[in-house]
């Protein structure tokens, strides 16, 4: 994991205090360390020798902090609509798929069947500048990973999803309840000032319900 920096600013400079330290530290995405304070913040969500899905891996930053945590016993599968330059670490794996299309099933369950011990989501859509449309994309892939997350996670396992604040914001995180025993939104300290994005971190996925007798 990275070491903590104390000057850490929030309010928004294109090149800010954490694109210069993705940089100066051989980091792909200044998001690597969003995903960092995560890991951090919740130390068992994401264990050596863990099975972890990253989706809207592109470029790499998640990936590069997630293949150090899950160490050599572990996998990380990332996909993204965008080509992802390799990984040297034969544990990663990565795929040009879009979660919204038909095939994204059978194409992710092709890559790694499963199942995962955490599905993590910093997918983003296009912005359209239109606030009400953009949290609706945002919420509509983050409602695709958990919908992963119910079909391919472990019993016990994290989801991590980001989602723009606003709409149905809290519908989706009930959901998220639904599914994992304890919810957490967070706000890492390197998201930009004025974005509205946020984390929600499901912890210990419950085991699904025994099948009832007839
Ligand atoms: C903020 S970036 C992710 C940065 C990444 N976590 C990192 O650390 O390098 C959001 C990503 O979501 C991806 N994305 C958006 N819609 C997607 C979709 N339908 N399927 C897969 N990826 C998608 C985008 O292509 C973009 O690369």
């Amino acid at each position: 994991m990275l070491g903590t920096g104390s000057d850490m600013g929030k309010s928004y400079r294109p090149k800010d205090h954490y694109f210069q330290k993705a940089k100066q530290e051989g980091l792909r995405a200044r998001s690597a360390f969003k995903v960092d304070e995560i890991l951090k913040r919740f130390p068992t969500s994401v264990k050596k020798g863990a099975a972890v899905l990253d989706l809207g891996a592109a470029p790499g930053g998640f990936l590069q902090i997630l293949v150090d945590a899950v160490g050599v016993s572990g996998r990380v599968v990332g996909v993204d609509i965008v080509a992802i330059r390799p990984f040297s670490q034969k544990q990663v794996t990565t795929a040009v798929l879009d979660v919204l299309a038909d095939d994204f099933d059978a194409k992710l369950a092709a890559l790694y069947d499963g199942p995962y011990d955490a599905v993590i989501s910093d997918m983003a859509p296009k912005t359209s500048g239109i606030k009400g449309t953009d949290e609706a994309r945002s919420l509509r892939l983050a409602g695709k990973a958990l919908e992963v997350a119910a079909a391919r996670g472990r019993a016990g396992g994290t989801f991590v999803a980001k989602v723009f604040m606003g709409g149905d914001f809290e519908a989706f995180r009930d959901e998220v309840r639904r599914l994992y025993e304890e919810v957490k939104v967070v706000r890492p300290e390197a998201t930009r000032g004025a974005s509205m994005e946020v984390y929600v971190v499901g912890l210990r996925r419950r085991a699904p319900a025994a099948p009832v007798a007839p």
